[in-house]
């Protein structure tokens, strides 16, 4: 796959946004998990649950910044939400025993607000920049300077008497963070010395990742439970760690608080998570497109009508993990679901017997 075109869970439009907040599963950070989710980070590479390519050639990169007494290089780190972006930023920090700031490039509109930014940062200091193919043009290229000379020219004034002051920065690592590398122009992504891209995780990493996160949380979880977990958690620890929680609360008050597999698949049961992490959602569009049409081709707009939802919402928060889970594809005729669609749902395809759950409702299977 051609991870330029891939954008799972990080919708663009209002509505999207929307209609990904609610989710359990939606790979975004939301604001009351923040705290927690805070308490749960690795602290350093060793505590960094899988990622083995991108750890070990960080770590390279991290011990000969410090063994020359230098200053690590830029960094840009790309890959969906939830994968460890901002964790990996901070880890960064903490291995070069540096301060870290953090800013996203919705935040820096202007290039004055990035010269606030970067004439406060001290030597060595890391700057992480989440989103920053999201950040204006004029900062963009003044990003540019900084990151290659330490520099930035400061405009006062406008017009035909403006003038450029130069300001020298101090050496400083910029951790750039994107879902979106192929938006980034070349002379930016040029311009980090290491590119790292972000794996979605196995499951037996996921199993690692909820391991540990139960520890920190003090709740007991056996290995076949964790590995229910696992299963339903698209590839993502901040999904995993989110699960973890809610089935946490149902061993809590419907059992001994000890995580069994059987606890699991209740718990998510009630959170309408199923098996392989599909949720309500994810379920009415494969539904839809399994039972009122046959499987397709059908336009967006036509399945988004039979779902009552928006168009985007189907597109940019259900579909890219249908599509990556090889559950339904998008041709120009239309969205059509694979025959591992028809067996997730436990349904025929037409002409294979119609049997007798056609008459389920689309929320239903
Ligand atoms: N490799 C990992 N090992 C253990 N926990 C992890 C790992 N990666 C992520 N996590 C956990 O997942 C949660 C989300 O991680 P993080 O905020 O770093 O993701 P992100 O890629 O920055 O997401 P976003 O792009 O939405 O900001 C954190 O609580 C973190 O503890």
């Amino acid at each position: 796959m051609d991870w330029d075109d891939w954008d799972d869970s990080a919708p663009d439009t209002a509505a999207a946004a929307a209609g990904a907040a609610e989710r359990l599963v939606d790979a975004g950070a939301d604001g009351d998990d923040q705290a927690v989710e805070a308490a749960l980070r690795p602290k350093n590479l060793g505590e960094f649950v899988g990622q083995e390519r991108v750890r070990e050639q960080l770590d390279l990169v991290l011990r000969a910044a410090r063994q020359r007494g230098a200053t690590a290089d830029h960094v840009l780190l790309s890959g969906a939400p939830g994968l460890g972006k901002t964790t990996l930023s901070m880890i960064i920090a903490a291995e070069m025993a540096a301060p870290i700031r953090i800013t996203s490039g919705p935040a820096i509109q202007h290039a004055g607000d990035l010269a606030a930014i970067l004439s406060s940062l001290t030597e060595g200091e890391v700057l992480f920049l989440d989103e920053i193919h999201r950040m204006s043009r004029p900062a963009e290229e003044m990003l540019y300077m900084a990151m290659e000379d330490f520099r930035v020219d400061v405009i006062v004034g406008k017009g035909p008497g403006a003038t450029a002051i130069p300001l020298e920065l101090p050496p400083f690592t910029l951790v750039g963070a994107t879902t979106r590398a192929g938006l980034l122009p070349p002379p930016l992504r040029d311009r980090f010395g290491f590119t790292a891209h972000m794996e979605f995780y196995g499951p037996a990493e996921l199993e690692r990742v909820l391991h540990r996160s139960a520890r920190l949380l003090e709740v007991e979880i056996e290995p076949a439970g964790a590995a229910e977990i696992a299963g339903r958690s698209r590839g993502t620890p901040r999904i995993a760690n989110r699960l973890l929680r809610r089935v946490r609360d149902y061993a809590q008050v419907k059992a001994d608080g000890v995580i069994t597999r059987e606890i699991a698949e209740s718990a998510l049961g009630v959170y309408e998570v199923d098996g392989r992490g599909l949720d309500r959602l994810d379920r009415a569009v494969l539904g839809a497109l399994l039972k009122l049409f046959g499987g397709g081709p059908v336009g967006l707009s036509t399945l988004a009508v039979a779902v009552g939802e928006e168009r985007e919402t189907v597109e940019e928060v259900a579909e890219p993990f249908l599509v990556r889970e090889g559950l339904l594809a998008r041709t120009p005729r239309g969205r059509v679901a694979t025959p591992a669609a028809w067996e997730h749902l436990g349904l025929r395809p037409p002409g294979q017997d119609t049997g007798g759950s056609a008459q389920q409702g689309l929320f239903g299977v």
